[in-house]
């Protein structure tokens, strides 16, 4: 059951990336969001706009340049037990089984606990995923839909508050995807985790969140939109994907993308142009940080 209390505070969050060509790279500037407990969101952006930038801050992993992230009462500083994250590669230990995988991380976050109740732990995650019966698997007998079941295994049996998914679909088939979205939402759910997802896909998007969030095209990249999406849970696939509202809000996103997929367009014109000499490096150079275009290297002719 979902409240109404504030959970996750980011505000005025800003980060700068060193460019060894010039003045620092300000990829995210004054982005605010607050996020109820409970609450599901999907960050969805142009390639390069930063969501990954966003996540990862999220996460304690990425330094933040300036405002800060609050979860819970406490403003974060580092990664803490409280978060996990699900890359889209789960990167396994290839010498040990999926036990052994998910047993590593419970160990090092409760050193404290009896073996017998590290064994129920790593047991409990691997259930939820759907591997009760292939614990004693290793990577190299399992596909890459069971591999990422793994990662998730591994997030959720660090019993965090807040779960992170960076593309974590990415290299699936879109049936394995489909399960594996379905997975998580019952995760979501069950568990009472507040999540936040980074994908690329529309759909994904809506299916799985409570709120749409849409960025703005970087350099300086905010939120740009959001879109509430009203399903009730648990979300019922084969209903949603028929319901008139779906493509409403499928639509919505699109817009809200292709909008902004014209100045990226633009950006790319304008540096087909550059190559014929119609633009100087420098002009180049400052249209693509406005655009939101990573600054490169002057070419040598
Ligand atoms: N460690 C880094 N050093 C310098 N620049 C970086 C670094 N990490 C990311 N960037 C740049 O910051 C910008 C945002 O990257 P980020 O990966 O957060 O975007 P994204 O929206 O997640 O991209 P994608 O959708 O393609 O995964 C990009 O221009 C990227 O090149």
């Amino acid at each position: 059951m979902k409240t109404q209390s504030k959970f996750v505070e980011i505000s005025h969050l800003v980060k700068e990336y060193p460019n060894p060509y010039g003045d620092d790279f300000r990829v995210i500037e004054d982005f605010n969001l607050n996020i109820k407990k409970g609450e599901f969101i999907s960050l969805i952006g142009h390639s390069g706009c930063g969501k990954s930038t966003v996540l990862t801050m999220l996460a304690g992993l990425n330094e933040i340049s300036d405002g800060g992230i609050i979860v819970g009462d406490k403003e974060i500083d580092g990664p803490g037990p409280d978060r996990s994250v699900v890359f889209q590669a789960p990167c396994l230990m290839p010498w040990m089984s999926a036990y052994g995988n998910v047993m590593l991380g419970v160990k090092n976050i409760y050193p404290h606990a009896t073996k017998a109740q590290q064994k129920q732990i790593v047991e409990h995650a691997l259930s939820v995923v759907g591997l009760a019966d292939s614990m004693k698997k290793y990577p190299s007998e399992m596909s890459g839909g069971m591999q990422q079941r793994v990662g998730i295994a591994r997030a959720i049996a660090l019993q965090p508050k807040v779960l992170l998914l960076d593309e974590p679909f990415g290299r699936l088939d879109s049936l394995t995807r489909m399960e594996l979205q379905d997975v998580i939402v019952d995760i979501i759910a069950k568990e009472q985790l507040t999540a936040m997802i980074v994908t690329h896909d529309v759909d994904e998007a809506v299916f799985m969140a409570d709120r749409c969030v849409m960025m703005s095209n970087g350099p300086k990249a905010s939120v740009g939109e959001i879109l509430e999406i009203d399903f009730d849970r648990p979300r019922d696939r084969e209903k949603i994907f028929k319901d008139s509202q779906f493509f409403a809000y499928r639509e919505h996103l699109l817009a809200f993308l292709e909008q902004r997929s014209h100045i990226k367009d633009k950006a790319r014109i304008f540096s087909d142009k550059s190559t014929l000499g119609f633009m100087s490096e420098q002009e180049l150079h400052d249209f693509q940080v406005k655009l939101g275009v990573p600054p490169q290297p002057a070419q040598g002719h």
